[in-house]
């Protein structure tokens, strides 16, 4: 069982669950059952992770004005606990917190790095965390998308509606979503669940997070940033553990877990996070007047029949460097994660979603 209670929020301190709502009927909330047609079932414990900076401050507002509605269609049934992330990597406390206390399902509330550090929060040691009491029993994940970009939503044609986001948690249907793991040397393992990407494309996300106040326009100026001093590298990779391939030249090479990255770009639009594989698109020897003749394919997934574009699907795959720099970022969700060399794998239906 969870225990919401208020505690001051310290950065990467223990997490705190705060409960957001009176349960209607408090003398059954002490023993959290309820009576339904006669049978007696325990109160859900749903936990909302709420990063309040997402969106540059969005969300947090948006969050507040949410709540009437979310104890209008859960409080009945749920507990709602909700926890307010202080600073980068919180959710990952939070979310392993939850997992352990039995949780029903942890909620990301924010944008797809707030997503990110939920997905890497169900692992530990490489593992899944699971629940203290050893009963059968899963923790799912939901998404309330509002964030900057919010492109994981995009591929399962979720709009930017967070009431319908609360409709689906109240509906309560699940399905199991592959997860991609990424190792690279004396690392621990980092979890993804949207798109992983090298080279360009991740340069520019590291610098589109300096500009989210401006919205999606973060995602233009941190490619025009990028472009500086871009050179277009060789590679080789190692698709499902066969023989290393050179890939000249390469511009980006992402790692599709699901379709879209960058704010809207439809950059693997063969992939689907149930479809247990990746789909790996890449991109060789692009110019900058390419990206301006060829960006609305890109937005709208059509880019797979260009020149110089090539998509394979792939269950791992290894990427390095053939003369190393060392300085191919690496980026996942949005999220800068380093450099190569790094090997992606997919983890099939490794979480349970509330989709
Ligand atoms: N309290 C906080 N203060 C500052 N940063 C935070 C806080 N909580 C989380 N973060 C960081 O904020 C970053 C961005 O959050 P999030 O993804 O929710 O919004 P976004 O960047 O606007 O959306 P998107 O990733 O979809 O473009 C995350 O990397 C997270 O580590």
């Amino acid at each position: 069982m969870i225990l919401c209670r208020a505690v001051a929020v310290v950065p990467m301190a223990k997490p705190s669950f705060i409960r957001a709502e009176q349960p209607y009927a408090p003398d059954l909330a002490a023993d959290r059952t309820v009576v339904r047609g006669g049978a007696t079932s325990r109160r859900r414990d749903i936990v909302f992770v709420v990063n309040p900076r997402g969106a540059n401050g969005r969300t947090g507002k948006e969050w507040k004005k949410l709540l009437p509605y979310l104890r209008s269609r859960l409080g009945s049934d749920c507990n709602i606990c909700e926890s307010l992330t202080s600073g980068p990597c919180h959710a990952i406390d939070i979310t392993r917190e939850a997992i352990r206390e039995g949780a029903d399902a942890v909620i990301a509330v924010g944008g797809d790095g707030t997503l990110h550090e939920i997905v890497n929060g169900f692992f530990w040691g490489g593992k899944p965390v699971s629940n203290n009491d050893q009963a059968v029993h899963t923790t799912a994940l939901g998404l309330i998308p509002l964030g900057t970009g919010s492109d994981f939503a995009r591929t399962f044609g979720w709009k930017n509606d967070p009431r319908d986001a609360i409709d689906r948690i109240a509906k309560g249907m699940r399905s199991y979503v592959d997860v991609g793991v990424i190792s690279g040397k004396r690392e621990e393992p980092h979890y993804f669940i949207n798109v992983a990407d090298i080279h360009l494309s991740a340069k520019a996300g590291y610098y589109a997070s300096r500009y989210k106040k401006f919205g999606n326009l973060c995602y233009v100026i941190g490619a025009l940033q990028a472009f500086f001093g871009h050179h277009n590298q060789d590679l080789r990779i190692k698709v499902d553990d066969g023989d290393w391939e050179v890939y000249s030249q390469v511009t980006a090479l992402c790692i599709g877990n699901a379709k879209y990255f960058g704010g809207g770009m439809k950059i693997s639009p063969n992939a689907h996070p149930s479809s247990q594989n990746f789909e790996v698109v890449i991109l060789q020897d692009f110019k900058w007047y390419d990206f301006l003749f060829k960006m609305h394919k890109l937005y709208n997934g059509t880019h797979l029949s260009v020149r110089n574009v090539s998509s394979r699907s792939a269950c791992s795959i290894e990427v390095e460097e053939i003369v190393s720099s060392g300085n191919i970022f690496v980026q996942s969700d949005g999220e800068y994660l380093g450099f190569l060399p790094k090997k992606f794998s997919v983890l099939p239906g490794a979480i349970e979603m509330i989709c």
